[in-house]
C-alpha cells in the first residue's frame, strides 16, 4: 500500500515537472512569434508605403505641381534669355552713348564772355561751309550768338561741330531760297555754291540762291533792323579788260556763259542789295572776294589750290586748265575773315575788294608731279588780281599769311583729311585752333 503511493506521488511529480517543462517552452514559443510578427507588420507596411496606389486627387496634385514647376522652369529660362538680350541691348545703346558723348566737346574753344549790351545775335549763311566756319569761330571767340543757317549743298555739320551744345550757337538746316524768320543784329550772307564745278552743277540753283536767297536775307534784314554784308566775289569783273581790278570796274561778263550763273547772280546780288539799300534803308556791305584757300576745303572742292594739292599729294598728275598763263592771287582764308569782320564793321557801304593783291600765274614750272595741260575752260578770266587800295584806306585792312604759310596750313589739312580712315577717327573738335582776333 505505501510502495503503491509512493509510485503514484512520482508520477503525479513527473507529470508536474514535464506540464512546468510544456509550459516555459509554450511562453517561450510564444514570445519570439509576438516578435516576428511585429517584424513582418512592419515589413509588411513598409511594402505597402513603397507600392501604395495614389489617389486620384494625389494624382492630380502632383500634375499640377509638375507642370508649375515646368512652367516656372521655361519661365527662368524665357527670363534668362530676355536678360540677356537687354544686357546686349545695354552694351550697344552704352557705346552709342559714348560715341555721342565724344561728339560733344566736353570744353569748347575759349569764348570772351559779352553783357547782354555788347552782344549780337549774329545770323551766318552758309555757316558750316569753308569759309562760314572760319567765320563763325571768329565770332562766337567774340562772346556773340550766333545763328547758322546751311543747307549742306557744300557746307558740311563737321566744320561747326566744336560748337555743338554752346549756349551762344545755334545750327538751323535751312535753304535761303525758302524765307527764313529769325532775330539777328547782323547777317552775314555766305550762302551760295563757290567753286565753279560746283556753282555749275546746277546752275538754276545757283542763280536762284543768289537772287531769292539774297531778297530772302534783304527781307529780313529789313524785317529786323539788321546789318547785311553781302558776300559777292571778283567773278563780277568776269573776264576783266582792266589789270589788277578797282571796284571802279564794272567788268566783262558773258552773260549767257557757264559761269554766268555765278557772275550774273552775284551781280543781281549787288543790284538788290544797293536797291533795298535805297528804298528800304537796309544798311549793307558788299565784300567782292577773291580766291581764297585754306582749311576746311572740300576735298573735292574743285579749285585751283584744292586740286594741285589734293593731285600732288596722291601723286596724280597736275591739271593745269589751258596754258596755265593766266593769273590768280590768292588769298588765305583768315585774312579773308578779318576783311569781313572789318567791313561789317565799318561805315563804308560801297563794295570793297577783299583778297591778296600778290598775282601768280596757274602754271607750275619745276614740279616734280606729272603736269598736264588741257583746254582752256570756257569763259575762265585770263587774270584776277585786285586792287585792295578802298580795303586799306577805309577798313585798315591787308592780308598777312603769305602763300608760303598759308600753303604749308593748308596741305598739312589736306594730308590729315586723307589720313582719316573712318567718319569719327578723327575727333580734333577739342583742340581746334582758332585764330585770336585782334
Ligand atoms: O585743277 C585745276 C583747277 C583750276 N585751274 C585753273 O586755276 C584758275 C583758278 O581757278 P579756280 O577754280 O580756283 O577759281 P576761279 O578763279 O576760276 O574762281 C574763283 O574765283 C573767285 C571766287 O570768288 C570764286 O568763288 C571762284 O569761283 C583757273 O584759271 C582755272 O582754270 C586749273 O588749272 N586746274
Amino acid at each position: 500500500m505505501i510502495r503503491q503511493s509512493l509510485k503514484f506521488r512520482k508520477a503525479i511529480t513527473g507529470v508536474c515537472v514535464l506540464s512546468l517543462v510544456l509550459f516555459v517552452f509554450l511562453i517561450l514559443n510564444k514570445n519570439h512569434t509576438n516578435e516576428d510578427i511585429v517584424n513582418n507588420l512592419n515589413i509588411q507596411k513598409q511594402a505597402d508605403q513603397r507600392f501604395v496606389v495614389p489617389s486620384y486627387e494625389e494624382n492630380y496634385v502632383k500634375i499640377v505641381k509638375m507642370q508649375s514647376d515646368l512652367n516656372n522652369q521655361a519661365e527662368n529660362d524665357s527670363t534668362k534669355k530676355e536678360l540677356l538680350e537687354t544686357r546686349s541691348h545695354i552694351e550697344q545703346l552704352e557705346k552709342k552713348i559714348a560715341l555721342l558723348e565724344g561728339r560733344i566737346p566736353q570744353k569748347y574753344p575759349d569764348v570772351t564772355y559779352l553783357g547782354h549790351k555788347e552782344r549780337k545775335r549774329i545770323l551766318v549763311t552758309g555757316g558750316a561751309g569753308f569759309v562760314g566756319s572760319h567765320l563763325v569761330d571768329i565770332l562766337m571767340t567774340q562772346g556773340h550768338e550766333v545763328i547758322v543757317v546751311d543747307n549742306f549743298f557744300t557746307g558740311r555739320k563737321r566744320n561747326v561741330e566744336h560748337w555743338f551744345g554752346h549756349r551762344n550757337f545755334e545750327m538751323i538746316h535751312h535753304d535761303i531760297v525758302n524765307p527764313l524768320y529769325v532775330e539777328a543784329d547782323e547777317i552775314y550772307h555766305l550762302a551760295s555754291p563757290a567753286s565753279p564745278p560746283h556753282y555749275m552743277q546746277n546752275p538754276v540753283k545757283t542763280i536762284k540762291t543768289n537772287t531769292l536767297g539774297t531778297i530772302n536775307m534783304l527781307g529780313l534784314a529789313r524785317r529786323v533792323g539788321a546789318k547785311i554784308l553781302i558776300a559777292s566775289t571778283s567773278e563780277v569783273y568776269g573776264d576783266p579788260m582792266v589789270h589788277p581790278q578797282p571796284e571802279s570796274y564794272w567788268g566783262h561778263v558773258n552773260p549767257i556763259g557757264p559761269r554766268a550763273c555765278y557772275d550774273e547772280g552775284k551781280r543781281v546780288a549787288e543790284t538788290l542789295a544797293y536797291s533795298y539799300a535805297k528804298q528800304e534803308n537796309v544798311s549793307v556791305r558788299v565784300a567782292r572776294i577773291f580766291n581764297t584757300y585754306g582749311p576746311r576745303m572740300h576735298v573735292s572742292d574743285g579749285r585751283v589750290v584744292s586740286n594741285f594739292i589734293m593731285q600732288a599729294l596722291q601723286n596724280l598728275t597736275i591739271t593745269v586748265y589751258g596754258n596755265g598763263k593766266q593769273t590768280r592771287s590768292f588769298c588765305y582764308v583768315s585774312d579773308l575773315v578779318d576783311g569781313l569782320l572789318s567791313l561789317m564793321q565799318s561805315s563804308y557801304t560801297l563794295p570793297v575788294n577783299i583778297g591778296n593783291p600778290v598775282e601768280h600765274t596757274i602754271e607750275v614750272p619745276g614740279c616734280r608731279s606729272t603736269v598736264s595741260t588741257s583746254a582752256a575752260v570756257e569763259d575762265d578770266p585770263s587774270g584776277a588780281g585786285q586792287n585792295i587800295a578802298v580795303a586799306k584806306a577805309h577798313l585798315h585792312w591787308s592780308p598777312k599769311v603769305t602763300l608760303k604759310d598759308g600753303l604749308q596750313r593748308t596741305i598739312d589739312y589736306f594730308k590729315e583729311e586723307l589720313s582719316r580712315k573712318t567718319f569719327y577717327n578723327n575727333q580734333t573738335y577739342m583742340d581746334v585752333n582758332i585764330k585770336p582776333h585782334k
